[in-house]
């Protein structure tokens, strides 16, 4: 599989203060990693500095092959990287399907595609962005990012807040996602173990440096170590 993302060395930060430092790692086409740790350790800033949305003191960062440290945010999106960050920004005055439609770009994923996964969304598409529980917000946010048609998703917390039900839902449109359609995902969650149920590969960051990076199999399986890594000592 051909090199998709490689950070050698990226230290960021917002303005003079860093928050990440010395990360190293390379994702191919088809990859899935779950990105873990504590609260405040960075995990955000990582999608963020993907996105250049934060200084990036140090390192580079390729992505399909050429360097990006001077690509503008609109620019990365367009070219693949589907962010869907935390906050879901939702606009109160377009409609779901206006939502998925002023995105669309060329490609496998289509409006009715992307129904099909979410059919909640299609129940929902005259529904307004400020007319929709969270989970449809979150279903919607994911949607929206496919509908631009990425090389990758990087989902920020997607399970934040949400009924069990709905988590249930997601979890199965994700491993739909990386399982069956081969989508190159970068996961950042709080409930580790279902991100490395999720996943193939993980990393788990301290004070905005790698401290683990394996397979989300053998760390799953490692409970003490999960929790040792990750969990509010
Ligand atoms: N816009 C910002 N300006 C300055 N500092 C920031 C900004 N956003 C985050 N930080 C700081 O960067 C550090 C890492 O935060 P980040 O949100 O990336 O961590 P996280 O691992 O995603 O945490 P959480 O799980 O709580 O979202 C924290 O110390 C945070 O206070």
């Amino acid at each position: 599989m051909a090199e998709l993302l490689a950070l050698d060395k990226v230290t960021a930060g917002y303005g003079e203060s860093i928050v990440l430092e010395d990360v190293s790692f390379t994702m191919n086409e088809g990859d899935s990693l779950a990105l873990l740790g504590r609260n405040g350790v960075g995990k955000t800033s990582l999608l963020v500095t993907l996105m250049g949305l934060t200084r990036l003191h140090k390192g580079s960062i390729r992505w399909g092959g050429a360097d990006i440290a001077r690509v503008p945010t609109y620019k990365r999106s367009r070219s693949g990287l589907g962010w869907v960050p935390q906050e879901r920004h939702m606009f109160p005055s377009l409609t779901v399907e206006e939502h998925l439609t002023v995105v669309a770009r060329p490609g496998p994923w289509t409006l009715a595609k992307v129904y099909e996964i979410f059919p909640r969304l299609h129940e929902r598409r005259a529904n307004m962005g400020n007319q929709l529980s969270g989970g449809e917000q979150q279903m919607l946010a994911i949607a929206r990012a496919l509908m631009t048609n990425p090389r990758i998703l990087l989902l920020d917390e997607p399970m934040e807040g949400l009924a069990p039900i709905i988590v249930q839902e997601l979890v199965r449109v994700i491993r739909r996602l990386v399982a069956d359609e081969g989508m190159s995902v970068i996961v950042v969650e709080q409930h580790a173990r279902l991100a490395l149920s999720l996943t193939s590969r993980a990393i788990v960051l301290d004070r905005g440096r790698i401290v683990h990076d394996s397979d989300s199999a053998s760390l799953l399986a490692d409970g003490e170590k999960l929790d040792r890594l990750v969990s509010v000592a």
